[in-house]
């Protein structure tokens, strides 16, 4: 199946996910000075309840924390977005240096790693999955790591590698607020995207952050320790899992700052 290596990685997806070559595919490069200031845009209102972490699981993509979403307790609202979408989970993209790994990009900057969080259109669809193929069903929060000190809020993830270094691999998370991972401004750049993994489907309001949060060289150090494989199988470092930046197309990116 699919995957980053040079027989199954990104240049490949396309054979079995024609809509890799589709109209607003993800990533992007965000060209700043390209982007148009939209006054209409909403302040971005993020509200989660701790208490709504679930798991966290090494899907041999990434690994993901897993969120109760049967309610409106993990909610974004405002922005781009209408109504209220619910936090599925949250994963990262990162790289096999510190010199890239981000999946979008800031005219070229590639950043060590890249923070997704998943939401869905709880306010208009039923579940997820009927949501994922709704052009607006997702919205994805994407916050650049930068390397700089050490993030404290990580280190909580970091600790729960050694239980899930393979594939398949999971185990309990509780008791974590993933607003502690947001940077101290929610200024942002957005525009309508898809998925960055296959099924790679066009259903991705993207809402990207333009401060970065901090994480430290020997904590993305541990990020790579995490494996690819499964049990028996012969070991390969998770590193590299980002797609790179697709055509803009038609597309136009605003943002939310002047
Ligand atoms: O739930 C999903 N989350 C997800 C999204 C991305 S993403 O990079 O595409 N993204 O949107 O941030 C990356 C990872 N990841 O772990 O790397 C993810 O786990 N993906 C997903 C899926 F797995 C399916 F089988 C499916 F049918 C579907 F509709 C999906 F949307
Ligand atoms: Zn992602």
């Amino acid at each position: 199946s699919w995957g980053y290596d040079a027989e199954n990685g990104p240049d490949k997806w396309g054979d079995h996910f024609p809509i890799a070559n589709g109209p607003r595919q993800s990533p992007i490069d965000v060209v700043p000075s390209q982007a148009q200031y939209d006054a209409s845009l909403k302040p971005l209102s993020i509200q989660y309840d701790p208490a709504t972490a679930k798991g966290i699981l090494n899907n041999g993509h990434s690994f993901q924390v897993d969120f109760v979403d049967s309610d409106d307790r993990s909610v974004l609202k405002g922005g781009p977005i209408s109504g209220t979408y619910r936090l599925r989970q949250f994963h990262f993209h990162w790289g096999s240096s510190d010199e890239h790994g981000s999946e979008h990009t800031v005219q070229g900057v590639k950043y060590p790693a890249e923070l997704h969080l998943v939401h869905w259109n709880s306010g208009k669809y039923q579940s997820f999955g009927e949501s994922v193929a709704q052009p607006d069903g997702l919205a994805v929060v994407g916050v650049f790591l930068k390397i700089g000190n050490a993030n404290p809020h990580l280190q909580k993830i970091i600790d729960a590698f050694d239980a899930i270094k393979e594939k398949g691999k999971q185990t309990s998370f509780s008791d974590f607020n993933p607003a502690t991972l947001l940077p101290g401004s929610l200024d942002f750049w957005t525009y309508d995207g898809s998925l960055t993994t296959p099924p790679l489907l066009e259903s991705v309001t993207w809402i990207v952050l333009k401060k970065t949060i901090s994480v430290s060289a020997e904590q993305m150090a541990r990020f790579r320790s995490l494996l690819f494989t499964g049990d028996g199988e012969a070991p390969c470092h998770m590193v590299d899992n980002y797609r790179p930046p697709q055509p803009l197309k038609q597309r136009k990116v605003r943002a939310s700052f002047k």
